[in-house]
């Protein structure tokens, strides 16, 4: 018999409700877009008030596209947006300030300071670095410079979450004794929980004065967190995964050295370190890859790439030169080849592997016969080059050569770039038959703690191929393509002083 299972996917563009069935099969889908606010230069936030809604009205909508009834649904998982913070009153159900989303640098000052004297310390602790990427120093932003804030989180009543927890908390209740809960991998992206022990750190809430009262419960990534009230009546959430990790779960990435990259608003490739945690030298992060109800803990090593599918969306909605994302394959096929123009996004500084906060963006290489085809082109081409420079750190850390890469997110529409991805890498390049495997995660956390499925051998099965992109391109030629980029990155660094 057919079953049941729901994904909330809550993502930095979007909200999405998927339901699957029991193999993996996509029964029905529903997605709407949220405000992307940006106040000043660097700040980016959203409206958790708006996210909340959106939520409910793609659950309503995937299940009224589903022709199922909510009651078919075994059970729900979450998956979202990392790193992303909201500030919240537990009583009145209301954030102190808009959610700060992962992309803001308004406190890079804050980080720097704490960076000198901690950096090594809270590296080894957190497998993260002191940047503005993570929860910690917007928690901080939050409570320094929104009145009333502090002391509300001394008493208990101002708390904190991820974009996990603020769903959580709205759909069991909310005011009504919503659950305060998270989970590793989204607490191993706040630079406050010690990637060994799993548990908030005392020194760590120390160095960013933060009230240890406004933490959620960390909970284990796959069990029954609680029943929703209201909309999802009864339905109990059986998982919880932060996006990327939950790709790499959906793509069934469980053994040690199986990777994937998944191509959404930023880009983002992690490698399975099974239980033993790696901790970078040259500029990826130690994260947490899932942790299984009682099962011991699985690790990752993540690049982190800020800028992919929102370059996209910046020739779009600032330049004005495509109306639709799918338009920039058209323009980018008008040409045979970028004609020597290099395009770094780096729009909020460089993240893996270089974390430059003094980069921004820059194109290079124009001469009078650039037109926006090249343009278009070189946007595509960043992401696969920016991918190139994280596979060669990750190579090096994991001393495993990776042989083939497993692809997903928005932008794996895109055949010209994932052509690309395969020709500047020379591994073949493959997209499964789901490519919504971030959704697909977190449904398999959730149905694996009501017994859905009975173990992650089980999920293997469900795993097949749509396309394989293998290289079609001259050594020389991606030897000198990759030579040019290195030059375009040396040339966006160190414009901010
Ligand atoms: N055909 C396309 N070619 C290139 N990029 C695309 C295409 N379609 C969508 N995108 C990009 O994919 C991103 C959306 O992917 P998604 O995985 O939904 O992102 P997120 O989870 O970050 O919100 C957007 O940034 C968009 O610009
Ligand atoms: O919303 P996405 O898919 O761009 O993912 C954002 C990441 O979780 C940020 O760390």
């Amino acid at each position: 018999m057919k079953k049941y299972i729901g994904a909330i996917d809550q993502g930095t563009t979007s909200s999405r409700f998927i339901i699957f069935d029991n193999e993996a099969n996509i029964i029905a889908k529903d997605q709407l877009e949220h405000e992307q606010i940006y106040p000043k230069s660097g700040w980016v936030e959203h409206d958790p008030i708006e996210i909340w809604e959106k939520t409910q009205k793609v659950i309503i909508g995937g299940i009224s596209k589903s022709g199922i009834f909510p009651n078919d649904l075994e059970t729900v998982g979450i998956t979202n947006q990392r790193e992303t913070t909201i500030v919240w009153n537990r009583h009145t159900g209301k954030p102190y300030y808009n959610a700060i989303v992962w992309q803001d640098v308004r406190t890079k000052d804050i980080c720097k300071k704490i960076e000198e004297k901690y950096g090594e310390l809270i590296n080894k602790k957190t497998g993260l670095k002191v940047n503005t990427y993570f929860s910690a120093s917007k928690i901080k932003w939050i409570l320094d410079n929104i009145k009333g804030v502090r002391e509300d989180a001394e008493k208990g009543d101002a708390i904190f979450g991820t974009i996990d927890t603020w769903i959580l908390w709205n759909l069991t209740g909310g005011v009504r004794n919503g659950k305060h809960i998270t989970e590793p991998t989204n607490a191993s992206r706040t630079l406050l929980m010690n990637i060994d022990t799993l548990e908030w750190d005392e020194e760590l809430l120390k160095i960013f004065d933060i009230p240890q009262a406004m933490l959620p419960e960390i909970k284990s990534s796959s069990e029954v967190y609680g029943k929703c009230k209201g909309i999802l009546e009864n339905i109990s959430i059986g998982g919880i995964l932060g996006d990327q990790q939950s790709a790499l779960f959906g793509q069934t990435c469980f053994e040690k050295g199986d990777a994937k990259n998944t191509y959404g608003t930023g880009c983002f490739l992690l490698t399975n370190t099974g239980e033993n945690k790696i901790l970078s030298g040259n500029g990826l992060l130690t994260t947490v890859a899932y942790k299984i109800g009682d099962n011991k803990v699985h690790y990752a090593l993540e690049g982190s790439i800020a800028i992919a599918g929102a370059l996209v969306q910046w020739l779009r909605d600032n330049l004005g030169i495509i109306e639709n994302s799918s338009q920039i394959e058209e323009l980018a096929e008008k040409v045979e080849d970028n004609s020597g123009v290099f395009f770094v996004p780096a729009f909020s500084g460089l993240f893996a592997p270089y974390w430059e906060d003094t980069a921004r963006g820059t194109i290079v290489g124009m001469t009078r016969y650039t037109n926006k085809n090249h343009i278009a082109r070189a946007a595509l081409e960043s992401t696969a080059f920016q991918t190139r420079d994280v596979i060669e750190v990750m190579e090096k850390e994991t001393g495993v050569k990776i042989k083939e890469l497993k692809v997903d997110g928005g932008m794996v529409v895109n055949n010209l770039l994932m052509q690309f991805q395969s020709d500047i890498l020379n591994v073949p390049v493959i997209k499964p038959r789901v490519t919504e495997t971030t959704a697909l995660g977190a449904a398999y956390a959730a149905g694996l703690a009501v017994n859905v499925w009975s173990s992650t051998d089980e999920l293997k099965k469900h795993w097949s191929i749509d396309k394989k992109f293998k290289s079609k391109m001259k050594e020389a030629k991606r030897k000198d393509l990759y030579k040019n980029w290195k030059k375009a990155i040396d040339k966006s660094i160190g414009w901010i002083d």
